[in-house]
C-alpha cells in the first residue's frame, strides 16, 4: 500500500511545444502550484476512482500498459476536466503509487505520467510542474527534465480563491499565442502574485477567456481570484511549498 500527496497546477500562461517525442514535448509558461493537495492509496488490484467515481481516461490506459494495472482510490477537493490539472495528478498518483508497488524509479515513473498527458492531449507542462515544482514555476524550456527546464518563485499566498464553472477539453486553449512570451518577460521582470494575476489576466484574455472579478483570470473552465470574493461559494487555496511525493 503506499499513499501519494499531489497539489493543483494552474496555469496562468502556457506556450504549447508538441514534437514526435514526448519526453521533449510540453509548453513554456507560468504556473501557480496550489493546496489543498489530493491524496491518493494506491494498491493491488485495479480502477481508479476520483472521489469515489470511476475514472476513465487515456492516460490511465497507457499508464496500465507501461506500468500495469494497480488499484487508486484518491480524494481530491476540485474536479476533473476544469483546469486544475487534475488529470496529470491523477496520471502521478497512478503512476507514483505504481512505482513503488513494482519497484520503478520514482522519476522514470513521473516521466510515464508526463508521457500519458502528452499522448492524450490533456496536458502539457502540469505533470512537470506537480512532481518537480512548487510555488510558482516558470517552465522556460519544454519537456520533462532535462529537456525540459524549471525555474522555482518562493512567492507564498494564501488568499487565493477559485471558482470550477465547467468542465472543457484542453484542445479548447492550445492556440499559441506570440503574446504569451511578452507576458513571460512582464513577469520576469518584477515577479509577485499580484504581476502572476495581471499577467494571466491579459494572456486568457487574449484566448478569449474572461472573468467578471477583479483580480482574477479564467484558466479553460474555472476562474481563479486573488483576494477573498464576496460570496462563500468559492474553494479557498494556499500556494503549495511542496510539490507531489510519496508518504
Ligand atoms: N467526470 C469527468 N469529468 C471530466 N473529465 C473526465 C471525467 N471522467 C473522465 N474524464 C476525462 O478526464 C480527462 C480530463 O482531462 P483535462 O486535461 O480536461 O482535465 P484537467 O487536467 O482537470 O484540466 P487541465 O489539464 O486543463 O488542467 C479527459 O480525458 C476526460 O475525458
Ligand atoms: C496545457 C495546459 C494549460 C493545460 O492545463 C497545461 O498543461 C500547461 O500549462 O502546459
Amino acid at each position: 500500500m503506499v499513499d501519494v500527496v499531489i497539489p493543483i497546477s494552474v496555469s496562468g500562461i502556457w506556450r504549447p511545444f508538441i514534437s514526435d517525442n514526448p519526453t521533449r514535448s510540453g509548453s513554456i509558461g507560468i504556473t501557480v502550484i496550489l493546496e489543498p493537495y489530493s491524496f491518493a492509496r494506491v494498491t493491488e488490484g485495479e480502477g481508479v476512482y476520483l472521489n469515489g467515481n470511476p475514472v476513465k481516461m487515456k492516460n490511465l490506459e497507457y499508464l496500465e500498459a507501461k506500468m500495469g494495472k494497480v488499484r487508486v482510490n484518491m480524494e481530491s477537493k476540485v474536479p476533473l476536466g476544469f483546469g486544475y490539472g487534475m488529470s496529470a495528478s491523477v496520471s502521478l498518483a497512478y503512476a507514483l503509487g505504481a512505482s513503488q508497488i513494482r519497484g520503478i524509479d520514482l522519476e522514470q515513473a513521473a516521466l510515464l505520467a508526463h508521457e500519458s498527458e502528452v499522448i492524450s492531449g490533456n496536458g502539457l507542462g502540469d505533470v512537470v510542474s506537480q512532481f518537480f515544482g512548487r510555488n510558482i514555476v516558470y517552465r522556460e524550456r519544454p519537456g520533462f527534465p532535462p529537456y525540459g527546464v524549471i525555474r522555482i518563485f518562493e512567492i507564498s499566498s494564501d488568499d487565493i480563491y477559485s471558482k470550477p464553472l465547467e468542465a472543457l477539453p484542453t484542445k479548447s486553449i492550445l492556440q499559441p499565442l506570440d503574446v504569451s512570451f511578452t507576458l513571460i518577460n512582464e513577469f520576469l521582470s518584477n515577479p509577485s502574485i499580484d504581476k502572476f494575476f495581471e499577467v494571466s489576466r491579459k494572456f486568457t484574455e487574449a484566448l478569449g477567456f474572461t472573468s467578471p472579478f477583479p483580480n482574477s483570470f479564467r484558466k479553460k473552465g474555472l476562474i481563479l481570484k486573488l483576494g477573498k470574493p464576496e460570496s462563500d461559494s468559492w474553494i479557498r487555496h494556499r500556494i503549495a511549498s511542496r510539490g507531489a511525493y510519496v508518504e
